[in-house]
């Protein structure tokens, strides 16, 4: 791994390497809990991998240990200290709920987005590494925890909609009803981990799923991925999926010739291109 810093941020660290990006919250002395700054933050970095052509994997992830105590994190929700009456107040005093915007970065972009479990996944957290495509979790140090109901907050979203989708109805209630912890071997057993890996592994681990998954077919994951979310996300599912298959109808000879047609302001010939049933 050979990774090369794109851009300095404050609550986020940002780097490239070999077709991958790795995303990070740097907050590790509250467990990486996010606010809006974070966030825009996030957006940010994720607009500039959606734009990178040469990147096809984003890991997600949480810089630590804490300097307090050593502990943990890929993310422990909304950070309850700048939480106001109406949403998380950003530098301006304006309150947001603004990780919803980023939840849709994730499931919408063409590119494999793995969240690399690191420590806590908590609140908002937790519903971040549940809307990533994969996650790999720490086997000595992730805990999955669901505490939004502790402090009257909750992702009627993809953070429990989805869930259940991973786990099943009653386990998926389960977590948000009790809110009690779940190592990685459990999250892994419950369908939520795809892998349980050794703490000095994990990031190595990661970045190497990232690479096989760079030897496929661009095309073939991004369609893929939109096929996986289709069925979940109505019509906007159906947007994004047949986005891409329009993109795919517009390289075709039949697509050329529509358009020069019109540009040469003549009737187009469809005759190479039969109607098949
Ligand atoms: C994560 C814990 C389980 C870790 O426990 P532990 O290891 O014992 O450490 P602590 O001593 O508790 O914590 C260390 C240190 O970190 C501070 N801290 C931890 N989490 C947060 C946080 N979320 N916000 C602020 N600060 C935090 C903690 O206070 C300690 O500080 P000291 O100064 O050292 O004392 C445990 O910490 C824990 O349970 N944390 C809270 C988890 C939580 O409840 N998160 C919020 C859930 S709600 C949420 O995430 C918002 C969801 C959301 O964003 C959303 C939802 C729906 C629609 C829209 C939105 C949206 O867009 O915002």
């Amino acid at each position: 791994m050979n990774w090369k810093t794109v851009n300095e941020y404050e609550d986020i660290t940002f780097k490239k390497s070999n077709g991958v990006a790795r995303i990070a919250i740097n907050r590790p002395e509250i467990r990486n809990a996010f606010r809006p700054k974070t966030l825009f933050e996030l957006q940010d970095a994720f607009l500039d991998v959606r734009e990178d052509s040469n990147i096809g994997v984003v890991l997600l992830t949480g810089e630590g240990p804490s300097p307090k105590d050593g502990k943990w994190a890929f993310c422990s929700g909304g950070d309850q200290n700048v939480r106001g009456k109406a949403g998380y107040k950003d530098d301006a005093g304006t309150p947001r709920l603004n990780v919803l915007d980023l939840q849709r970065m994730i499931r919408f972009m063409g590119k494999v987005v793995i969240a690399v479990v690191p420590g806590w996944a908590v609140g908002g957290g937790h519903s971040l590494h549940v809307v990533c495509d994969l996650t790999l979790a720490s086997k000595e140090h992730a805990i999955f925890k669901q505490t939004d109901a502790d402090v009257a907050s909750f992702d009627g979203g993809f953070g429990s909609a989805l869930l259940a989708r991973q786990v099943g109805q009653k386990k998926a209630r389960e977590i948000f009803f009790l809110g009690r912890d779940y190592s990685a071997q459990e999250a892994f057993e419950m369908g939520m981990v795809n892998k349980v890996v050794p703490h000095d592994e994990l990031e190595e681990t990661a970045y190497q799923w990232a690479q096989e998954i760079l030897e496929k077919s661009p095309t073939a994951i991004r369609m893929i991925k939109y096929a996986f979310n289709l069925v979940d996300d109505g019509m906007v599912g159906q947007q994004v999926f047949s986005g891409e298959a329009t993109r795919l109808a517009y390289m075709t000879d039949e697509a050329t010739e529509g358009r020069d047609a019109f540009l040469e302001k003549r009737k187009p010939n469809w005759d190479d291109y039969p109607w098949i049933g």
